[in-house]
């Protein structure tokens, strides 16, 4: 090993080296790297972490693993392997998540060097927190097609990972999704939320069936008539009841009564529900109108049996009845693989998983036929169904080399050498490939995280989001919590305990109902990653389909209004939110009170992972179309089952090149990153990512 043969390193670092204990985070296409490079570097106190089994798709990149490993564990495979190189060195490996308790402050304590190789922000942004609380430099990397990134995370000398807002996800407006689609990627979004509908974790904003409530469906006079006829609860009730929400709840339901026959299935949602959208002519006025598609007519009896060759040609575009057969299919695997699930399990939906793909691919397919919008092959849609940018082996080993010499730096406390560095495709003005950050970039003393008293801003329509919401989708999933206690600053008042039993009976309470209005902070505080957040609240009015919160990092940018500014001035702050609370409580109560209108958060192109690429214009390269920006939703291993990977002979989509020459690239187009400026510094800290 390197650090035992004199000469490669100076001494003082071979004992260095020798005694220092790191971990690795993520086992991927990075971390195999870093793991196989720790081990040859002559680190022999290796702990290293991944939640997930290998897939056939991983094997030309990862080369720890081999054909006879797909399925197992990542993070054991990774172990095994690498002792492979040196049998003497002491490797742990954890099958498991990160985010999960069993890793906390004082896991990550025992580290001198934590090395994180993930692929998305969830896990990043905990993997940040975790190293920040235990004062362990982190060594942060990610990669995207040709652009990789090393940085060094240390808790008071550099920024973190959450110092500076990342970019917002490209999302869509649900009614979009739902009744009037005109790109591919509107009707892959509808396919993901229907297999989420019928075999997954089901979000209420995910919903496929038909909106009765779009607003253009509704002639000019009954939109300005709009508000009185919202707050009218029988024609209200009417209005669920003719858009279907009572057969939309029950979608899955509906669909396990049927058994799943690939015919009723097929024609409620690709007949029945266009004819529905289609007596809702003012949508059609300006647009031209869906043809529904006949399931009888495209697939005569028992011609959807068996396996069909086109099926596996998945760089061609399918006809509508082949996409038909496929459907069947891929619903006869998911169903059976949904029955076998215990209690509230639901599938994953995972871009490598066959039958769920295969059942994307068909379902998005037909509805581009019924509403005119142009097909996709099934390796297209692959692509823009899991946000995909082609993983090259090249440039993860080139950023996991940086990630690994960046920890010699660290253990010899060579701060200086430790700035972030960027792998380009080309060289930049001054002949660099690998571009060095010419500055720390220093801390944000507004973080959300790192800053001394953190705080954020939350623009938030009180009267419409409970408080569940308020910790699932914006304290879990927005601002990466586990488990955080929340209670109102003003009064001490507890609103989310993080012990089961004590608040539930909130849950549904709307937050302006528990007089979280306009100007009360909250406090926030996740015991086990050791963090407190203050947030700032600001009501404000959604509207249909807009995002009903939002969370402004810079507390700063929340203007007051006019009122509260004179107030400001001359209360003292915790008077200042007495006031404001009592005044808009008051106001609530008159009001309407709780809204019981179906408004959505606008749809987000979602995956597991790949998702968090932030990007910076590259002017050099001008025809790229943006990515489809995804959440980072990952799942919980307690309530989904991931399925099992396919163990399908790897097919043309699988055998992704090592490296892409320009054309290959180009075709890439809506799942790519736009790159760096090429001829300049890179900005600081603005992309953080992936592989
Ligand atoms: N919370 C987490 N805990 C532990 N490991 C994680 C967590 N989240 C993601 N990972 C792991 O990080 C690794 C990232 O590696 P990589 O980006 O190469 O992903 P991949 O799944 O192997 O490849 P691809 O996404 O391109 O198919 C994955 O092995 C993934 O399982
Ligand atoms: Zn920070």
């Amino acid at each position: 090993m390197a650090a035992a043969i004199d000469g490669v390193f100076p001494a003082s670092l071979q004992e260095l080296v020798k005694k220092s204990k790191v971990l690795v985070v993520g086992a991927g296409g990075i971390g195999c790297e870093v793991l196989k490079n720790l081990v040859l570097s002559g680190f022999t106190d290796i702990e290293i972490i991944d939640l997930d089994t290998i897939d056939l798709s991983n094997l030309n990149r990862q080369f720890l693993f081999h054909r006879e490993h797909v399925g197992k564990s990542k993070a054991r495979v990774a172990r095994e392997s690498a002792l492979s190189f040196n049998p003497d060195a002491k490797i742990t490996a954890y099958h498991d998540s990160v985010t999960s308790t069993d890793y906390g402050v004082n896991f990550f304590k025992k580290f001198d060097v934590v090395l994180s190789a993930l692929d998305n922000r969830a896990a990043r942004n905990h993997v940040n927190r975790m190293c920040l609380n235990a004062d362990v430099p982190l060594v942060e990397s990610g990669t995207s097609g040709y652009n990789g990134q090393v940085e060094l995370i240390k808790r008071g000398l550099t920024q973190c990972y959450e110092c500076m807002p990342k970019e917002a996800q490209r999302s869509f407006p649900g009614c979009t999704i739902r009744n009037t689609p005109s790109e591919p990627i509107h009707c892959i979004v509808w396919a993901k939320h229907l297999f989420n509908q019928l075999f997954g974790e089901s979000q209420e904003d995910e919903d496929i069936s038909p909106d009765a409530a779009d607003p253009d469906a509704k002639d000019a006079s009954e939109k300005e008539g709009e508000s009185t006829t919202v707050s009218n609860e029988k024609d209200k009730e009417a209005e669920d009841t003719a858009n279907g929400n009572v057969v939309r709840i029950n979608t899955r339901q509906w669909a396990k009564d049927c058994n799943y026959d690939a015919g009723k299935l097929f024609n409620k949602f690709f007949n029945e529900d266009i004819n529905y959208l289609l007596q809702m002519s003012n949508l059609w006025k300006t647009r031209k109108a869906p043809v529904p598609v006949q399931w009888d007519t495209l697939l005569p009896e028992g011609a959807a049996d068996g396996e069909k060759e086109f099926a596996k040609q998945h760089h061609k575009v399918w006809s509508v009845e082949e996409c038909a057969h496929i459907f069947a299919n891929a619903l006869k695997e998911l169903s059976a693989s949904f029955l076998k699930l215990e209690g509230d399990d639901t599938l994953v939906w995972d871009k490598d998983d066959r039958p769920a793909m295969d059942f994307v691919a068909a379902c998005a397919n037909v509805r581009s036929h019924i509403f005119n919008i142009e097909q996709k092959s099934r390796f297209e849609i692959k692509s823009m169904a899991g946000n995909i940018i082609p993983a090259i082996a090249t440039t993860n080993a080139i950023t996991a080399g940086i990630s690994v010499m960046r920890a010699f730096n660290v253990l010899e406390s060579k701060w200086e050498q430790c700035k972030a560095v960027y792998t380009r495709l080309r060289l930049n003005a001054r002949n660099q490939i690998l571009v060095p950050e010419l500055f720390f970039p220093k801390p944000n003393p507004n973080c959300y995280v790192c800053s001394s008293d953190p705080a954020i801003g939350l623009k938030i329509d009180t009267k419409k989001v409970n408080i569940k919401q308020l910790r699932d989708d914006v304290l879990v999933k927005t601002l990466n919590m586990l488990n955080p206690d929340v209670t109102v600053e003003s009064t001490g008042s507890i609103l989310i305990s993080s012990e089961e039993g004590e608040t539930e009976c909130n849950e549904d309470k709307l937050l302006a109902d528990m007089n979280i209005v306009d100007g009360v902070i909250l406090k926030c505080d996740d015991f086990f990653q050791n963090y407190e957040l203050s947030i700032i609240i600001s009501h404000f009015d959604s509207e249909r389909d807009e995002a009903v919160f939002e969370v402004v990092a810079d507390p700063k940018q929340l203007q007051p209004k006019e009122q509260d500014k004179e107030e400001s001035v001359a209360a003292p702050e915790e008077t200042k939110v007495a006031k404001k609370r009592s005044a808009n409580g008051n106001e609530v109560a008159a009001d309407e009170g709780p809204s019981t209108s179906k408004k959505s958060r606008p749809t987000i192109v979602e995956d597991d992972d790949d998702d968090d690429c932030l990007l910076i214009e590259d002017e050099d390269e001008t025809a790229q179309e943006e990515a489809p920006v995804a959440s980072d939703k990952l799942s919980s291993p307690k309530t989904a089952t991931k399925r099992k990977p396919s163990t399908d002979v790897i097919d043309a989509d699988e055998d992704i090149t090592e490296i892409l020459d320009s054309s290959d690239e180009e075709e890439a187009g809506p799942t790519k990153c736009k790159r760096s400026r090429l001829d300049e510094q890179p900005k600081p800290v603005e992309i953080i990512n992936i592989d």
